[in-house]
């Protein structure tokens, strides 16, 4: 049987800041429907293999594919490429200024010359999508943590993207805000028909609804597979990254947070 073209496929690929190579040797494939994790301690690279995946730092050598074609170096291909890209980032970015509605409407103004009776339309799906529908006219000051992160998760979707990229998605929630986003993430995923990629630091929370993790250590990817064998994994450095202990081959000031602690 032949296998669905990937959503995302990274080939030999190196990545460097200045003269610094923080990534190397990096192959990844990442099917149709797919949630895979990226996780790794502080400064492993999470954030620069993100940085690639949305075209915004080219590869030092091999190939960055994402949606099926080889990443735009620059210009309008890049930018519409971006478009189906959607980036859930670290803090929410809302405009206080703006309300809900008008915070999840904002790309579809920008990127769409769509009327306003249909745009309203869409921020109505969208916000029913996150179950926020009534928080419509409200502001971000006036939402608790959580529900502004599921606001930015209906921003993040408003152009409807294949595949959805998630930069820590619970820093700053508690526990159980951090299970609604989570069950959402997959939910979302599913009945959307997405594809996603979720780079933390919260092991726990995110193996649960991921079909793949990655670890990313040491300058590479040190682990790739299902949640239940990262689990089984014997691994030194995988499993001192699980357990968050400080001793191990994970350097003291790199080792991750403890599993559940609210960033
Ligand atoms: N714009 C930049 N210029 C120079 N060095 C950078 C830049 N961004 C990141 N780095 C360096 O690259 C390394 C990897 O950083 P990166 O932010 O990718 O790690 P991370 O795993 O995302 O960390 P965290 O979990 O703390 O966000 C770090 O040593 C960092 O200092």
């Amino acid at each position: 049987m032949t296998q669905p073209s990937p959503i995302v496929a990274l080939h030999g690929l190196r990545l460097t800041r200045g003269d610094r190579t923080i990534l190397s040797d990096v192959e990844l494939r990442v099917a149709p429907g797919e949630i895979v994790a990226v996780l790794g301690p502080s400064g492993c690279g999470k954030s620069t293999l993100l940085a690639a995946l949305t075209g915004e730092l080219p590869p030092a050598a091999g190939t960055v594919e994402v949606l099926g074609q080889p990443m735009p170096s620059g210009g309008r291909a890049l930018l519409e490429l971006r478009r189906r890209i959607g980036v859930l980032l670290q803090g929410n970015g809302l405009l206080t200024d703006l309300s809900v509605a008008e915070n999840v409407a904002l790309p579809l103004r920008t990127h769409t010359d769509l009327p306003d009776v249909l745009i309203r339309r869409l921020v109505d799906m969208k916000l029913h999508a996150v179950g926020l529908r009534a928080a419509a006219d409200a502001y971000p000051r006036e939402l608790s943590g959580g529900m502004a992160r599921r606001v930015a998760l209906a921003r993040a979707l408003a152009l409807d993207p294949p595949l959805m990229i998630y930069d820590e998605p619970l820093t700053g929630l508690d526990p159980i805000a951090s299970g609604v986003v989570m069950s959402l993430v997959r939910r979302l995923n599913d009945t959307l028909g997405l594809t996603s990629i979720v780079v933390t630091h919260h092991v726990h929370e995110t193996l649960p609804i991921a079909d793949r993790a990655l670890v990313i250590a040491n300058g590479g990817i040190v682990f790739a597979g299902t949640p239940a064998e990262l689990e089984r994994s014997d691994d030194a450095f995988v499993q001192q990254f699980l357990r968050g202990a400080p001793d191990g081959p994970i350097a003291f000031d790199a080792a991750p947070r403890a599993a559940g602690a609210v960033a």
